[in-house]
């Protein structure tokens, strides 16, 4: 199901995305905007056409298609001959290949080669995301450009430029002609009527009744181009070659162009193709409006018999008869494919990229190539790799496979792959984002987050930051932390309000951006003016460069003898942060979080960077999107997550999806507690009402309704799990694998990391969590911190079994004394690929766990009773530990084991059955076994998993 949106293929063309729209809207295609996905048999006509089509490209034309270029040029000749169809004669004699022949040509080729096996298949695919798109209005492509041209405000780091991308974006695109007359004369591969400028009204209709989706226009006559349909030199037309007639403008300009292309799909080729071409040449009729549709298939398709010819059917008969051009199609695929390890299967030309997502499988690889999955399946396993239709593959697999079948598998990364699930619900936020009006913006208070090193006093700050100015509100201030809170400033006579993120820290910034959470507008750095500038302080900062955003300087602890705020000026121009008092941009403010002195000069800092560079602004009539900062499980109140709004307005009652969570918010709070009933852009709420508790850093959107709420969630939740499990069968061999699963015992290796700085912890977290040696064992970091070992983690380390590892850290004063009393290990590293190897060497030591022999109890026997029906009964007295029936035991007879390997059989108290006797209690014992003697001592035990150390 993986597939190609606009701005990538576009991007992999090096055309941009709005001249690509173009030309897929010219021909039909139901693409909306360059979010869209688009199906493969499209990519590939696209990719054809452009690559005939040098002009569009904006960077390096055709280069990389120089290849396939090539090829369709030899082609050429052939098809153009069908394509000549535009001249009315009967005998396509054109010998001469329009420039933009080449598309054409595969289809025109009497015998379909591989190409025209592929695309068959393509065409096979449903089209449902096109079907239900619409395509971008005209208006919202003027007002997106629009928006572009005035920029009140300073340079607008993040989104705005993001935007102002995306809007030069299609700027570019429209360079060709007006506007929103999408086809540009000459360019349009697909378009019938090239030259014509279609309005722009049409255009929406642009489904076609039928459900071709190659077919652009069916059954509507294109305004301008008369017929519209009936010139288009395309489909079959060309081939039938009787479609002349229709032809009313001269040459064609690009017969060869998609369209032929299309015709080369499945079906179209060897029998459309033929009969077209053939028999009815007729396909004079090749006039009928409409029929022409770039992708012509259906011209192709004719086989009616009649005279259909290439343009034939189409408007009438979309796709209908499907079963069987499917059936025909594999036939041809068969016949034409080549052998991959003694299996026919589709072969790509080795750059042919193959988007799948994270944990797909086999099935849907075969579903993107137009592949029998049996095919692959034995392909695969003559490659060594057991894998069934179903069966989720890792990302090393699919490589694998691609390259043997000369396709580039690329596995979708987990943000593509949710774009693509919320596609399927036509929403696409980077659309939306991009056609926001500016006239609908209004500005919003800036999110901001504190950062610093260790101990400069960030808590210290939130806190009298929100002392300072949340105390005095209606409410009677914060009662609670949720994770963000709002605070209020009178700045320049007006009543502003300002985000603040309340985890202090880059880390919990880099882990929200990590999970593509931009949420900060400013950073305030703070930095304890008795200390200066430290390691986690220059790390903060180029986590917030990085990231791009504003910085404000919070000097702390000024209070403090010694303090140098002139001297962590000074330090921090090495790092670019020149202040202003020295010339540069970014604002510092001396104050003393302690003291809560100089908190008011610091807000006033943040909006004033805040306005000057950052301008945050949002619509806020629009339903909600935003992100999750925490969210936690609550006894009474169930999922609680703390969402911050950042575009519309989130309300009581709206249905949610966060992350793989869904609900409809049953209520909201804000900082104090009280209770809110909407919540517009950058306001920090608490939301109940969610099925299940989402991750910090999960966005959120409000749905249309319920119902599509939860299949969002459901969506996302499958394809985590698909993700989930093709990593985890990454790390299973196949031999072993069925072993795994029944034995279904998975161990854990649970460390706690403690390094000399969160960079360094960071890292080797990071890196640990790639050793994967099997499914049966698992690492997991239960703690992780920057300092010395404490004999707080040789507690935890105690109470989880953990191993301690310390990266440049010793552990503190008696914390060893404690970690040997406890058992605990610690083990010291000064170089992290030493403590991956460690780690690896235990993980792989767990694999096979050593068991060891426990002994349970033993017993004497003092009388032997034979029983006809028991066998032998032993009339035994309990002497150790206890007896328990359907336990191991062995016979001892003078010190000598003489039956190993028995079992309590049964076991009894008086005359009842019983499953344990203790220590002093007879008991009657049968083991299954005759020679048993008085004196004889039956020894019980099992067999216990034995630690590694
Ligand atoms: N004298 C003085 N002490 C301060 C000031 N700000 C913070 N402190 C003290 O510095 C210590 C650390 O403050 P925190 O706010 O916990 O520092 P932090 O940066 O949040 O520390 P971590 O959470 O460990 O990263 C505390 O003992 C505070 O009381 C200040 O302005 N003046």
């Amino acid at each position: 199901m993986a597939k190609l949106r606009v701005h990538e293929l576009a991007k992999e063309l090096g055309i941009t995305s709005k001249n690509l729209l173009e030309v897929l809207k010219e021909s039909g295609e139901f693409v909306k905007s360059a979010s869209s996905t688009i199906e493969a048999p499209v990519v590939r006509k696209a990719r054809e056409y452009v690559e005939a089509h040098p002009e569009l490209s904006n960077k390096k034309p055709a280069a990389k298609k120089a290849k396939p270029s090539g090829e369709a040029e030899k082609s050429e000749p052939k098809k153009a001959a069908p394509k000549s169809k535009a001249k009315p004669g009967p005998k396509p004699a054109a010998p001469k290949p329009e420039p933009e022949a080449k598309p054409a040509e595969t289809e025109a080729k009497p015998a379909p080669a591989e190409p025209v096996a592929e695309e068959k298949t393509e065409s096979a695919e449903p089209h449902p995301t096109q079907a239900s798109g619409s395509p971008i209005t005209p208006k919202s492509a003027a007002q997106s450009a629009a928006k572009s041209a005035p920029k009140p405000h300073a340079p607008k780091p993040k989104r705005d430029d993001r935007r102002r991308d995306d809007r030069r974006h299609k700027n570019d695109g429209q360079r060709g002609g007006g506007r929103n007359s999408a086809p540009r004369p000459g360019n349009n591969p697909f378009a019938s009527n090239q030259g014509m400028p279609r309005p722009a009204g049409p255009r929406p209709h642009a489904p076609r009744p039928g459900n071709n989706p190659f077919a652009s226009n069916q059954g509507m006559p294109r305004p301008g181009g008369g017929q519209g349909g009936g010139p288009r030199p395309q489909g079959g037309g060309s081939r039938s070659g009787g479609a002349g007639k229709a032809r009313p403008s001269g040459p064609r300009p690009s017969p060869n162009m998609m369209p032929n292309h299309l015709e080369q799909q499945p079906s179209s080729p060897s029998r459309g193709g033929g009969r077209g071409r053939g028999g009815n040449s007729g396909g004079g009729r090749g006039g009928r409006p409409g029929t022409g549709g770039g992708f012509t298939r259906s011209g192709g398709k004719s086989r009616g018999g009649s005279t259909a010819g290439a343009f034939g059917r189409q408007g009438g008969r979309p796709t209908r008869g499907r079963k069987s051009k499917r059936v025909k199609r594999e036939e041809w695929e068969n016949q034409s494919s080549p052998m991959v390890q003694g299996v026919q299967v589709p072969h790509g030309d080795g750059t042919t990229v193959v988007r799948v997502r994270q944990g797909a499988s086999l099935g849907d690889f075969a579903e993107r190539i137009g592949a029998d999955p049996a095919a692959l399946i034995t392909v695969l396993f003559r490659m060594g790799e057991m894998a069934t239709m179903n069966q989720s593959l890792d990302e090393d697999t699919f490589k694998l496979l691609g390259a043997e079948l000369g396709y580039d598998v690329q596995v979708m990364s987990a943000e593509d792959e949710d774009r693509e699930i919320l596609e399927q619900f036509d929403i696409d936020l980077d659309a939306e984002e991009a056609a926001e009006d500016d006239e609908n913006l209004v500005a919003r208070p800036p999110v901001v987050t504190v950062m610093g090193h260790v101990d400069h006093g960030k808590t210290k700050l939130l806190d009298a930051i929100r002392h300072a100015r949340v105390l005095e509100t209606e409410h009677g201030g914060i009662t609670q932390h949720i994770g963000a809170y709002q605070v209020h400033i009178d700045y320049e006579d007006t009543d502003r309000a300002i985000t603040f993120i309340d985890t202090p820290g880059h880390e919990a910034f880099t882990q929200m951006r990590a999970r593509g959470a931009d949420i900060t507008d400013v950073a305030i750095l703070v930095v304890a003016a008795d200390d200066g500038v430290m390691p986690q302080t220059v790390e903060a900062l180029n986590h917030a460069q990085s990231a791009g955003v504003k910085i404000v300087v919070a000097v702390n602890k000024i209070d403090v003898e010694g303090a140098n705020p002139a001297k962590v000026r000074a330090q921090l121009t090495e790092y670019g942060l020149v202040a202003e008092e020295y010339g540069g941009d970014t604002m510092f403010v001396d104050i003393s979080a302690k003291q809560r002195t100089g908190i008011d000069d610091l807000l006033e800092a943040v909006l004033y960077t805040s306005d000057a560079e950052v301008d945050p602004k949002a619509n806020p009539d629009r339903p909600a999107r935003g992100v999750a900062i925490e969210a936690k499980l609550d006894q009474g109140r169930g999922a609680v997550v703390t969402a911050l709004v950042e575009t519309g307005t989130l309300r009581v009652g709206d249905p949610l999806v966060v992350g793989a969570a869904h609900g409809r918010v049953r209520a909201m709070f804000d900082e104090s507690g009280a209770n809110v009933e909407e919540a517009g852009p950058s306001r920090p709420v608490q939301i109940l009402g969610m099925s299940a508790v989402p991750s910090a850093g999960d966005s959120f959107i409000v749905a249309s309704d319920d119902r599509t709420a939860r299949q969002i969630a459901d969506k996302r939740e499958a394809a985590k799990r698909a993700a989930t499990l093709a990593k985890r069968r990454k790390r299973v061999s196949l031999e072993n694998l069925n072993e795994a699963l029944k034995e279904g015992t998975v161990q854990t290796l649970n460390l706690i990391l403690k390094g000399d700085a969160s960079g360094s912890v960071e890292a080797l977290e990071s890196s640990l969590l790639e050793v994967e040696v099997s499914d049966e064992v698992q690492l997991q970091i239960i703690h992780r911190g920057v300092g010395a070992i404490t004999q707080n983690d040789v507690n935890l380390a105690t109470v989880d079994n953990a191993v301690i590892i310390g990266f440049n850290v010793r552990p503190a004063e008696r914390v060893q004394e404690l970690a040997d009393s406890e058992g605990i290990e610690m083990k010291f590293y000064s170089v992290i690929y030493k403590a991956i190897e460690d780690v690896e060497d235990a993980l792989k030591g767990m694999l096979k766990p050593i068991y060891q022999e426990v002994q349970l109890g033993s017993a004497e026997i003092r009388q032997v009773f034979r029983s006809g029906k028991f066998g032998n009964i032993a009339g035994s007295i309990v002497r150790s530990g206890t007896i328990k029936r359907g336990t191991k035991a062995r016979l001892v007879r003078d010190g000598v084991v003489i039956a190993p390997e028995l079992e309590i059989a049964s076991l009894r108290r008086e005359k009842d059955d019983v499953t344990e006797v203790r220590e002093g209690y007879e008991c009657g014992i049968t083991l299954g076994h005759k020679d048993i003697q008085e004196g004889d001592i039956i020894e019980t035990f099992e067999m216990q998993e034995k630690a590694r150390d």
